[in-house]
């Protein structure tokens, strides 16, 4: 049986007092679920939030970590930083860290056996770009920054992986893949792992769906296989959102 999640993706949004009001209020509304629920906020306010979801069944999560284990990285954050405040959980790969930040899926080998050298789990994000997917090379594309990054890794390390696949003609742009595509797309993951390993292990990945999910499309979404759960940008900001996209899991 796999783990259902929800997850928000902050990004660079919501000061200290903003944090605190948004983590305030989820608290106080959040469903009861079997899904993880996790928030990542800015890296600033990592620490707050862990200490005010202590008693909640929220995770504090990272939104990016450095692969060295320490040293001269200016502005970089390294995992025992993350592991040192409360925070086990990291999204890594995340469109926007490849395409501002220049982030490989070389670099993000490292970034992915830092982090599971240190028992942290990942949520790794790729997805194709809307060339791409106009071109039909949306398989081969997600199979690359798959196989790049993550199928070198024995089988035991799966275990702390959650996958997030992000096209990334949908995110933030309000255009969401229909429940088809992500289904059609999620299958093919599943069967590119289960070639590169085995089936039994594919069919234990967690798989979430990101770009452009809200309380009106969560439900056709989620009810799809192979999703199980969703990276949330945007609507993660408001709580009704998040909290009715939580409900729809
Ligand atoms: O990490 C979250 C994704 O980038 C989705 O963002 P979005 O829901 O604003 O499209």
């Amino acid at each position: 049986m796999r783990n259902k999640v929800v997850a928000g993706n902050w990004k660079m949004n919501k000061t200290m007092a903003e944090t605190e009001s948004l983590l305030h209020e989820l608290s106080a509304k959040l469903p009861d679920t079997s899904a993880e629920v996790m928030v990542a906020p800015t890296s600033v306010n990592l620490a707050a939030a862990v200490h005010m979801l202590e008693s909640s069944a929220i995770e504090t999560i990272a939104q990016n970590m450095h692969f060295a284990e320490s040293g001269a990285y200016t502005g970089e954050i390294a995992a025992d930083m993350l592991l040192s405040i409360g925070v086990n959980t990291v999204i890594l790969g995340h469109s926007e860290r490849r395409a501002y930040f220049g982030e490989t899926d070389e670099l993000l080998a490292d970034k992915v056996k830092t982090a599971l050298n240190k028992s942290m789990r990942v949520i790794f994000c790729f997805g194709e770009e809307l060339e791409e997917r106009q071109a039909g090379s949306h398989f081969e594309v997600v199979e690359r920054q798959l196989k790049n990054a993550l199928f070198d890794l024995p089988a035991e390390a799966w275990k702390q992986i959650i996958l997030a696949y992000e096209p990334v003609w949908a995110i933030g742009t309000g255009e969401t893949a229909s429940p088809e595509q992500a289904q059609e797309m999620h299958a093919f993951i599943r069967e590119t792992i289960a070639k590169a390993y085995d089936a039994t292990l594919a069919d234990l990945v967690t798989i979430l769906y990101g770009g452009s999910v809200k309380p009106g499309n969560a439900k056709d979404i989620f009810s799809k296989p192979d999703v199980d759960g969703g990276l949330i940008g945007g609507a993660s900001l408001v709580a009704d959102d998040f909290i009715a996209i939580i409900k729809a899991i």
